[in-house]
């Protein structure tokens, strides 16, 4: 498969914190879900793949073409959407679409209307007085509107109301259908990720945990559920993180099917994708 984004060793240190040795890729036409606890290092990721900061090693290709040999304005091709909006504030969004037609060759001014519209953005209301949605909105919008081949969104639906979230990510849906797009997404909605990801990739503590098809994630794993007693019978092999309760253990199991023969009588449900990564986040390890 092509790969739209190629990451080999990557490292980019501050003084507490390393992403550490990321390798993984982003396969062309599809949307890749980046998730992981708040400072797992998806933020600095994203940026290292920009180019924004500054990587200590490792290779990053976009598009088969070493970051370091694109030439300067390969980022159009790129939609972005940040945690942080660098717009004008004193700008409204007509205005800024005016300058993002001096900057993109490939801007659909017509196109952006549309999403104005679609997102209720008043096109002469200046962006110091958008809320913090608003903004999020506008950022997505220009993002969306000048035939952009790769999307990156950072935390981008988390300030959206589900409505406008459920839009957004029928739009992310829609634009890989074609595909040469692909889109790598960061979120805390595990369930938006859930809808439109083809892959989850997933970072603790700076390192990548999986890079995993969603479908296979799904289809593999199981959540068991047991009293203490009989936990203790079990083969742990099969189990990789328990979490221990007041009522009961919870553990997630490596393959669902293969306990179920093993062990017909016990409660194994088919879990979604955010307990599958709260047990991998929280629970103890276990083998
Ligand atoms: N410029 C910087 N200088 C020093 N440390 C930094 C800098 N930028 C980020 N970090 C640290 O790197 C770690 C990873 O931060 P990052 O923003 O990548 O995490 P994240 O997974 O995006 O988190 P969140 O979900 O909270 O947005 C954090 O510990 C953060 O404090």
């Amino acid at each position: 498969m092509e790969a739209a984004i190629k990451i080999e060793g990557l490292v980019k240190s501050y003084e507490k914190f390393s992403l550490d040795h990321i390798t993984m890729e982003v396969p062309k036409g599809s949307i890749v879900g980046l998730v992981g606890a708040n400072g797992a290092g998806k933020t600095t990721l994203i940026k290292c793949i920009l180019g924004i900061v500054k990587k200590d090693s490792g290779e990053i290709y976009v598009d088969g073409e070493k970051l370091e040999d694109k030439d300067h304005n390969w980022k159009n091709q790129v939609g972005m959407v940040l945690a942080e909006s660098n717009f004008h504030e004193t700008m409204n969004a007509l205005q800024i679409g005016r300058i993002m037609e001096n900057i993109f060759g490939q801007w659909d001014a017509g196109l952006y209307e549309k999403y104005l519209e679609e997102f209720k953005l008043e096109p002469k209301k200046l962006i110091k007085d958008y809320s913090r949605g608003m903004k999020m909105k506008l950022q997505i919008a220009v993002a969306l509107s000048h035939k952009a081949k790769i999307l990156i969104f950072d935390e981008a639906t988390s300030g959206l109301d589900p409505l406008v979230r459920d839009d957004l990510l029928d739009i992310l849906l829609e634009y890989i259908q074609d595909e040469e797009h692909t889109v790598l997404l960061s979120s805390h909605i595990i369930s938006d990720l859930e809808k439109v990801s083809d892959y989850i990739a997933f970072i603790q503590n700076g390192k990548l945990l999986f890079v995993e098809n969603k479908d296979d994630i799904l289809y593999r794993y199981g959540v068991g559920k047991c009293s203490k007693e009989d936990y203790s019978t079990l083969d742990k092999e099969g189990i990789m993180r328990l979490r221990r309760g007041a009522l009961g253990y919870e553990f997630l199991i490596r393959d669902r099917q293969e306990f179920m023969r093993s062990y017909p009588d016990l409660v194994v449900d088919a879990p979604n994708l955010e307990e599958v990564l709260l047990l991998l986040e929280k629970g103890e390890v276990v083998s």
